[in-house]
């Protein structure tokens, strides 16, 4: 099957690193932002989303994150506690920096963008000194979104995490959240994303995002060349998504799975991804089979992206299992 040692003497499930924003999600869809007059107010922030995805399962979940010294900071911080998450991990900016703003505009169930004000953003300006070695000590498993990588010293903070994480047995999730829109280039982003790779369990991105990672290769990869590629350092697991066309996943030890998808009525395509890899991450800390692992991914993907919101519409184990009973994958 595969080999994840989720040590049993930890008070934490995961704990999560990187970027808290705001998500203002269209109010007005099916047009584009230029008619649009309002918006709602969630969490937001793919690692962020992941994290409260795992609380809303039950995991012990926390984060290690820096919020603006504002309302926008203070609403993050007030929304985590009241999900469950621990944020004793979490910092507050004396910079003067503001919460990353993630603007949706949901033109059709097909075509969604999402408009990125990330000037001057706290989450960027998370150090090492904001890094605890107790905290990841004390954690099962430590995620790290590839956007924190985007500018120091977050980056340097996302190495300490997980060389902290290497030296103390946490299971090391890389969700690679690949946002061209905060780097000043792909070959900068590649460079650092492989870093990161190297010394990571599981790899969790899209098709997309491993071509932009691999992109040193002499030729493109297939899947199936990504996982072997990923194997020869630490990786037990490489998920490759595939949006509509469902999700492939290949263990160190051999085994390979594919996953279909859930039919729903799509209300927008994003946070499809942070909802797949909250619930595959539950299942896998759950000792599950991949393809059932996937499978709980894949119903939760379909459950977010039929609702307005990212965050706030991370399902329940019941919802899910709920799903599954009246739900027939393709
Ligand atoms: N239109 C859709 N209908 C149902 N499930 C979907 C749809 N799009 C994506 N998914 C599910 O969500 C997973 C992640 O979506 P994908 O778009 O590949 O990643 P990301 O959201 O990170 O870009 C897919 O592997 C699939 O299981
Ligand atoms: O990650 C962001 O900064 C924006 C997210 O908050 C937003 O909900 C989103 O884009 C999630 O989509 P996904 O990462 O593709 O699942």
């Amino acid at each position: 099957m595969y080999h994840l040692d989720f040590r049993s003497d930890r008070s934490m499930d995961l704990v999560g690193i990187g970027r808290l924003c705001i998500d203002l999600n269209a109010d007005q869809f099916n047009r584009p932002m230029e008619e649009t007059t309002s918006f709602t107010k969630y969490v937001g922030g793919s690692p962020a989303n992941i994290a409260i995805g795992a609380a809303r399962l039950g995991l012990k979940s926390g984060f290690i994150g820096k919020v603006s010294d504002d309302q926008m900071g203070r609403f993050i911080q007030q929304y985590l506690k009241e999900n469950n998450l621990d944020v004793s991990g979490l910092s507050l900016d004396d910079t003067g920096a503001v919460t990353g703003l993630a603007f949706t505009e949901i033109k059709s169930p097909e075509e969604c963008s999402i408009l990125m004000y990330r000037d001057n953003v706290a989450d960027l300006k998370l150090d090492t000194s904001n890094v605890s070695e107790e905290y990841i000590r004390q954690t099962k498993a430590l995620l790290i979104s590839g956007t924190a990588l985007a500018a120091s010293p977050s980056r340097e903070a996302v190495f300490l995490a997980l060389d902290y994480a290497k030296k103390h047995g946490v299971v090391v999730f890389f969700d690679l959240d690949y946002r061209a829109y905060t780097w000043n280039n792909e070959q900068e982003t590649a460079i650092y994303y492989n870093l990161i790779a190297e010394k990571c369990d599981v790899i969790i991105g899209t098709r997309e995002e491993f071509d932009m990672m691999e992109q040193f290769e002499s030729f493109r990869q297939d899947d199936h060349q990504t996982a072997q590629k990923w194997f020869h350092y630490a990786a037990e697991i490489v998920v490759i998504k595939h949006g509509e066309a469902g999700s492939i996943a290949y263990t160190k030890e051999g085994k390979s799975e594919r996953s279909g998808i859930f039919k729903t009525k799509v209300l927008k395509t994003f946070g499809a991804g942070d909802a797949y890899a909250s619930s595959f991450i539950y299942g896998l800390m759950n000792g599950w089979e991949l393809n059932r692992a996937m499978e709980f991914g894949s119903a939760s993907a379909s459950i977010v992206i039929s609702k307005h919101s990212c965050s706030e519409a991370m399902p329940t184990v019941e919802e899910i299992q709920t799903f599954l009973k009246t739900s027939r994958k393709e």
